[in-house]
């Protein structure tokens, strides 16, 4: 469903994605980690076109994500810290994002209702908490049924009621056959939500696969510390290139 050939993104000297291949398929959950800094914003940013890559292509369906935007209408995203106009109230937010997809009769409001969004309807956004700021961000994420989800530290700023009513619904959605992407530093929530994982270090896809694999080649049964190792074994890789470095 997305296939990312090749891409390469530089911010000045530094290298944030270096030749990265990922294939996402519908059906299946992904959680993307890796370290703070590692590029994991940067590669969701430029699936939706929000970074233009320095070299390579990505598709989404059989479309290529160059030039012709509308494969973006495929994808609900959820920032990890939404940017919205102070003056305008709820209800004006999810009105407007309504008109712009004119041909869309029929909304997901499960998040609206269960967040109680409507109820804070004539609250303008500038006024908002953290939090419920967030719980917008992703009722607008599920907004149009979209058959992908790309879901960026959805769960961070939440209270637990609202955690858990959001990974009920991404679970929800999951079953029905989406394709979810998600990053988290919240492992437990990561074990929970997804079946694949990758993980991206300096620059490179250090891992991709399931999380079975995962287990399997780390030689442990949970996910938290076959995350752990495998972050062990990328210290191990830097350590070994700064040996390298100085002889
Ligand atoms: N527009 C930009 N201009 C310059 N540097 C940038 C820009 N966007 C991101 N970077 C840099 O690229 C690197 C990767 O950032 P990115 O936000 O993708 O990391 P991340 O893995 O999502 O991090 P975190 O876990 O902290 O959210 C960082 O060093 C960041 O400072």
């Amino acid at each position: 469903m997305i296939s990312v050939h090749n891409i390469s993104k530089k911010f000045g000297k530094l290298q944030v994605l270096n030749d990265f291949n990922l294939e996402f398929e519908l059906g299946n959950s992904y959680a993307l980690m890796g370290p703070n800094g590692s590029g994991k914003t940067t590669l969701i940013k430029t699936i939706l076109g929000m970074v233009i890559p320095d070299s390579g292509d990505i598709t989404v369906g059989s479309q290529s994500i160059k030039g012709d935007v509308s494969y973006r209408k495929q994808i609900g995203y959820m920032p990890q810290i939404g940017h919205y106009p102070a003056n305008i109230k709820i209800g004006q937010l999810f009105s407007m994002m309504k008109d712009m997809r004119p041909e869309i009769k029929n909304y997901d409001l499960e998040l609206v209702e269960a967040f109680g969004l409507e109820e804070m309807k004539n609250k303008a956004m500038g006024t908002l908490s953290g939090g419920t700021r967030q719980k917008v961000s992703a009722a607008l994420a599920f907004l149009f049924h979209p058959s992908i989800l790309i879901l960026d530290e959805p769960t961070a700023g939440l209270d637990p009621i609202a955690v858990e009513l959001l990974k009920t619904k991404i679970k929800k959605e999951r079953a029905r056959g989406k394709l979810i992407l998600i990053t988290s530093h919240i492992l437990s929530d990561l074990e929970e939500l997804t079946n694949r994982a990758i993980y991206i270090y300096e620059g490179e896809v250090f891992f991709s696969n399931t999380i079975e694999e995962l287990k399997e080649i780390t030689g442990e049964c949970k996910f938290s510390p076959a995350i752990a190792k495998l972050m062990e074994w990328t210290l191990k890789k830097k350590s070994k290139k700064t040996i390298l470095n100085h002889v």
